[in-house]
């Protein structure tokens, strides 16, 4: 089974105030961090407005644009133009403000995708609050997406009642609550670093 692993950078930052891809951490770059996160997928590709393609010259790998009529949609947009412009069986999405998700967390994801027969998605939960950016999305998915988006509805979670879909937990994952913290302001942000320079002085980093 081919999975592409797909990094959301396509969002406005509003919340940051600056583009949140370009976020530092840890001597890389949020996009960046993402991108490792995901380096066992068959490709890594990022996602991305074509009026952001200038900014993103320093990565190496594909640069997925969001297309016409659903620029500037959000996510499920991002998703759509994801699947028009892949091959492969499915898309395991990443947002790039989620510096804290690892490559083995997401790769704990592929081998349960790949073991699930029968499944179109697979979506973490914590504490059951469902996370559908860090996910897994078969590309039977495109034909609901795209009734969904035709009829003005861009929540990502819409058309999840119309593919078979399965949530698993955090904990039934193996996967920490901390990895799916997502930066959405300065201020987590700044909680962020705060806590990995106090994990860097209790020498438990
Ligand atoms: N490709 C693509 N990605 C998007 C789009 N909107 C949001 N994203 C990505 O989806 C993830 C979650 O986005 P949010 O944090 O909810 O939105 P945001 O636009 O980045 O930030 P705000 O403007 O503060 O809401 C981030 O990784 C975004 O980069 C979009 O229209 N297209």
């Amino acid at each position: 089974m081919m999975i592409t692993g797909a990094v959301m950078a396509g969002g406005a930052s509003r919340r940051f105030g600056r583009p949140k891809a370009f976020a530092s951490w840890q001597g890389s770059r949020f996009y960046e961090k993402a991108v490792s996160a995901l380096k066992t997928c068959d490709e890594v590709v990022l996602s991305v407005r074509e009026d952001q393609l200038m900014d993103f010259t320093d990565f190496k790998g594909r640069l997925v644009t969001d297309l016409a009529p659903y620029q500037s949609c959000g996510p499920l947009g991002g998703l759509y133009a994801l699947m028009k412009q892949t091959d492969g069986d499915a898309i395991m999405t990443l947002p790039c403000d989620m510096p804290l998700f690892e490559q083995e967390d997401a790769e704990k994801l592929q081998l349960l995708f790949k073991n699930s027969h029968d499944i179109q998605a697979l979506i973490p939960s914590v504490h059951g609050k469902l996370q559908p950016l860090s996910a897994i999305y078969s590309l039977s998915c495109l034909p609901v997406i795209e009734e969904y988006l035709e009829s003005g509805n861009y929540r990502m979670r819409s058309f999840f009642d119309h593919i078979k879909w399965r949530e698993v937990s955090h904990t039934d994952l193996g996967i920490s609550e901390e990895a799916f913290s997502n930066i959405n302001d300065q201020q987590a942000y700044e909680q962020l670093t705060r806590n990995a320079q106090r994990r860097t002085m209790d020498g438990t980093d």
